[in-house]
């Protein structure tokens, strides 16, 4: 490791409530960061055969194929810093990853346009916690400890997602690392206020961009700030700037990222505050791996919603109503010395169920699909089982729980999900699925330096 080197982390995330209605300024989301990561290591590059690479290198260790080259250049008339990638090899095709590249080239450009810029070259490194991605079986059925970052074995276009946000905190975690990096803490400070809105407002341009549109943005404000109660940015305020590379790229983007002019200040809405967790209690994330997503289904709900304004406004306006109760049943357990029971937080969860069913068959897209339905129940018949829900959009992706936290609800869901076979009525081939309970909880803290020396070896 190099003297010089950086390391950054940020978490991933699950909308616990408030899906959909989170892609609107009215509504808010529950948003819970989670102990899963995204570390990004930056150092100096090392020399080759005595040679300095005038570029920047990217890996990710985990996966096949997964090095990325950058030359980059400062462009002239404030287009910004332009990288290029490069081939690793002449006669090979050239290997993208958009969400690299973006946030490469927009972080040096931010950081072009407030310094001189000094861009020295760098190696950068991505490493992802396990929980990520589904290990394969070749891996969990090798005996001893598991290592701390799986080599996968694929490349990332193979691996099977977990569905926990893995481009947002990359965004976050890389464009803080490139911060840190190349700043000095005088002029960006990650541990302040206004350090970490300049890294909001950044990661947001550039996730955007790189995913080609504007969403809610509800996971890099929790990979940012970690579990909150988000309330979206008004999309206009990434929607009027030029391409990088363009004519003036470079002061728009800086206008964007530090808010210079009141016209520029984000509506955003971060309530950590009033997000907690009762103590005794804590997250579950289980993944459901029938690979059968429904495409499109933000796209299908807001059509709905579109047509018939007044019935979806209702269920929008019962569901707020919903989770703001919860939210708030969490706090009070959470604030309160004597130990209450469970039972409001029970009714939450059942109230907002019912109205995301209602949703899901109002709208005719499966949020909450019957198989959802029945394996929600049986987890929800367990004691220790709070209550559960179809996290984020819904569909057959996940499941989440809010449990006691001891070993015998652990247990006794580990037993129940083994034993179950999903069944999909998206596939029409039941018995095609399986659940598994991912290592992962409820994260309060977002974005974080860490000891880069903790990742050699
Ligand atoms: N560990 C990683 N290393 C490199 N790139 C990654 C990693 N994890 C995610 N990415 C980038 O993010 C993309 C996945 O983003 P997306 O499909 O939006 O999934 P998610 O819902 O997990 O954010 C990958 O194709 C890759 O570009
Ligand atoms: C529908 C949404 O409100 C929530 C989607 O949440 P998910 O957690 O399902 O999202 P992905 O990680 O992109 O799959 C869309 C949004 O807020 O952007």
């Amino acid at each position: 490791m190099a003297p010089n080197a950086v390391a950054v982390s940020a978490p991933g995330k699950v909308l616990l409530a408030g899906g959909y209605l989170v892609l609107d300024r009215a509504y808010t989301g529950l948003v819970f960061g989670l102990d899963a990561r995204i570390h990004v290591i930056v150092q100096d590059i090392a020399t080759r055969n005595g040679v300095t690479l005038n570029e920047i290198i990217v890996t990710s260790p985990q996966f096949q194929d997964a090095v990325w080259e950058y030359g980059y250049r400062l462009t002239e008339r404030d287009g910004g810093i332009q990288v290029t990638p490069l081939r690793v090899d002449a006669t090979l095709k050239l290997n993208r990853n958009v969400f690299v590249e973006t946030a490469l080239g927009y972080t040096l450009t931010y950081i072009a346009s407030i310094t001189t810029p000094n861009v020295t070259p760098a190696s950068i490194t991505i490493l992802a916690d396990n929980d990520y991605y589904s290990t394969p079986t070749s891996l969990s059925a090798k005996s001893g400890a598991a290592p701390r970052f799986h080599n996968l074995g694929v490349p990332i276009s193979k691996a099977n997602k977990t569905g926990l946000g893995s481009s947002a905190a990359l965004v976050t975690a890389f464009t803080a690392a490139l911060l840190t990096y190349y700043l000095p803490k005088e002029t960006i400070d990650l541990s302040t206020d206004s350090g970490k809105r300049k890294l909001h407002n950044l990661a947001q341009a550039s996730h955007c961009a790189a995913q080609g549109k504007v969403g809610s943005g509800f996971d890099i404000a929790s990979a940012v700030y970690g579990s909150c109660l988000y309330k979206r940015f008004s999309p206009d305020i990434l929607s009027h700037h030029v391409e990088p590379g363009q004519p003036k790229f470079a002061s728009q983007l800086r206008h964007i990222v530090d808010e210079t002019d009141e016209a520029d200040r984000w509506d955003t809405e971060i309530r950590k505050d009033e997000v907690k967790l009762p103590k005794g209690l804590r997250l579950v994330m289980c993944d459901v791996s029938c690979g059968s997503q429904t495409p499109g289904m933000v796209k299908q709900v807001l059509a709905w919603r579109k047509e018939n304004a007044d019935e979806a406004n209702a269920i929008w306006q019962d569901l707020q109503n919903a989770n703001d109760s919860l939210a708030k049943e969490l706090r009070a357990l959470a604030e309160s010395d004597t130990r209450q029971s469970y039972e409001h937080l029970k009714q939450g969860f059942a109230r907002i169920r019912e109205l995301i069913r209602r949703m899901s068959e109002r709208s005719g897209v499966p949020i909450e699909p019957s198989s959802q339905t029945e394996l929600i129940d049986a987890c929800e018949a367990i004691p220790g089982v709070v209550g559960g829900v179809v996290p984020g959009a819904g569909g057959y992706d996940a499941i989440s729980l809010l449990v006691e936290d001891n070993e015998t609800t652990l247990n006794e869901l580990a037993k129940l999900l083994s034993g179950w076979t999903f069944k999909s009525e998206a596939s029409g081939q039941p018995g095609d699925g399986r659940v598994s309970m991912l290592d992962v909880r409820e994260e309060m803290v977002g974005v974080r330096a860490e000891d880069a020396t903790s990742y050699q070896g």
